[in-house]
């Protein structure tokens, strides 16, 4: 059986028990009930995936893909595609915003090139390239079904691996010059939206070339025809190497009970696959942010995710995403540290 199939199979839903006792627990504390808002929502949800983790030390990991897009020949970035690349060496450098970001909530960055458009020599970029970039969508299907199965499992192996070595919180990140297009892309898919609603512009695309954006989008959509019933199907053909592992991550924390981080608009697009694979996976990820990027609203709402962190970030990298980890910290200290009402001799709830 494939990693995916067996990944798949593995996950089970949280566990609503444990979460009703957290909750009743979380009532309990000294404070009017609700009051601390999203802090009692994470700690309840990281009781239903694993008490263990809201109990225990966090060991936090952002896992960030790297990938170049196909899509780029169409002039419809503004950064050109070797940006990718040196972003890529930047983020393992630790010199880019996840990096000093992460390094504030004790996080570890971990970079690894699933298809990345040139040869990558820094030894702290981990090597899984799959190919030299997505096919250009607007010609061609971005990967082969094959692809698009193995970017998911390289997400998956990668979580795996950092499970082992015990991590037990992850955050999803990306780079990739172009990836905001697949991103809309899915979302234009998934929601039956259409791509106007969905297409911004990713990292400071002129309002001139929006408009052509928008319009590439709608073509390879009408060229492929995805099938939104169908993940693999949407990643193949108008997707990313990246998304695709991030998805992969998402679904390998669902299948191990560890919690995932999602950061921004291309992160959210590889949850709305996970989810789309596996809908129990949706109560194993943490939405952090709103990324500033136009269309990121919309496919939150799809995904049915609530952003707790309003910054007007559209960095990426999981750069949002390591931001959060101290809001879960947060969540933590109020379920094990607060005094209860019990304890204070108070009768009010
Ligand atoms: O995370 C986000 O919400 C986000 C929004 C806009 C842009 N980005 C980053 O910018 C790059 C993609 O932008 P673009 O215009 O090249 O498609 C890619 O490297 C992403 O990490 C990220
Ligand atoms: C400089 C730069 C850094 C990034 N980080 C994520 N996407 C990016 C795009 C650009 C252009």
């Amino acid at each position: 059986m494939s990693l995916l199939k067996e990944t798949l199979l593995k996950i089970e839903p949280v566990d609503k028990e444990k979460m009703s006792q957290a909750r009743e627990h979380v009532d309990g504390l000294l404070k009017p009930v609700g009051s601390l808002g999203v802090l009692e929502n994470i700690a309840i949800q990281i009781a239903g995936i694993n008490p263990d983790i809201l109990g225990g030390e966090l060991k936090k990991a952002v896992l960030v893909f790297a990938a170049d897009h196909g899509i780029c020949e169409e002039d419809i970035t503004s950064a050109p595609q070797p940006v990718t690349a040196l972003m890529t060496h930047f983020i393992a450098e630790g010199k880019s915003g996840v990096g000093v970001i992460a390094k504030k909530a004790g996080a570890e960055v971990f970079v690894t090139d699933v298809g990345v458009n040139a040869e990558i020599t820094n030894p702290k970029v981990r090597n899984k390239k799959i190919r030299l970039g997505t096919g250009n969508m607007a010609k061609q299907e971005a990967m082969t079904r094959l692809e698009a199965e193995k970017s998911f499992e390289i997400g998956i192996e990668t979580a795996l691996e950092m499970i082992k070595n015990g991590y037990n919180i992850l955050a999803t990140g990306e780079m990739g010059i172009g990836n905001t297009t697949p991103s809309s892309a899915i979302f234009s898919v998934l929601g039956s939206l259409s791509p106007e609603e969905v297409t911004g512009i990713g990292a400071n695309l002129s309002e001139e070339k929006l408009v052509k954006k928008s319009s590439v989008i709608r073509e390879a959509i009408a060229l492929h025809n995805p099938d939104p019933k169908d993940p693999l199907d949407v990643l193949a053909k108008v997707g990313g190497l990246e998304i695709g592992a991030m998805a992969g991550v998402m679904l390998a924390g669902a299948s191990m009970k560890v919690p995932v981080l999602i950061d921004g608009f291309i992160s959210s697009a590889a949850a709305a696959l996970a989810v789309g694979l596996n809908p129990d996976v949706y109560d194993y990820l943490i939405c952090s942010h709103n990324s500033a990027e136009k269309g990121a609203k919309k496919g939150l709402e799809l995904i049915g995710f609530k952003p707790f962190l309003h910054m007007d970030m559209r960095l990426g990298e999981g750069s949002g995403a390591a931001l959060a980890f101290n809001i879960v910290e947060a969540a933590q200290g109020m379920y094990n540290d607060m005094g209860t009402f019990s304890q204070a001799g108070i009768d009010i709830v």
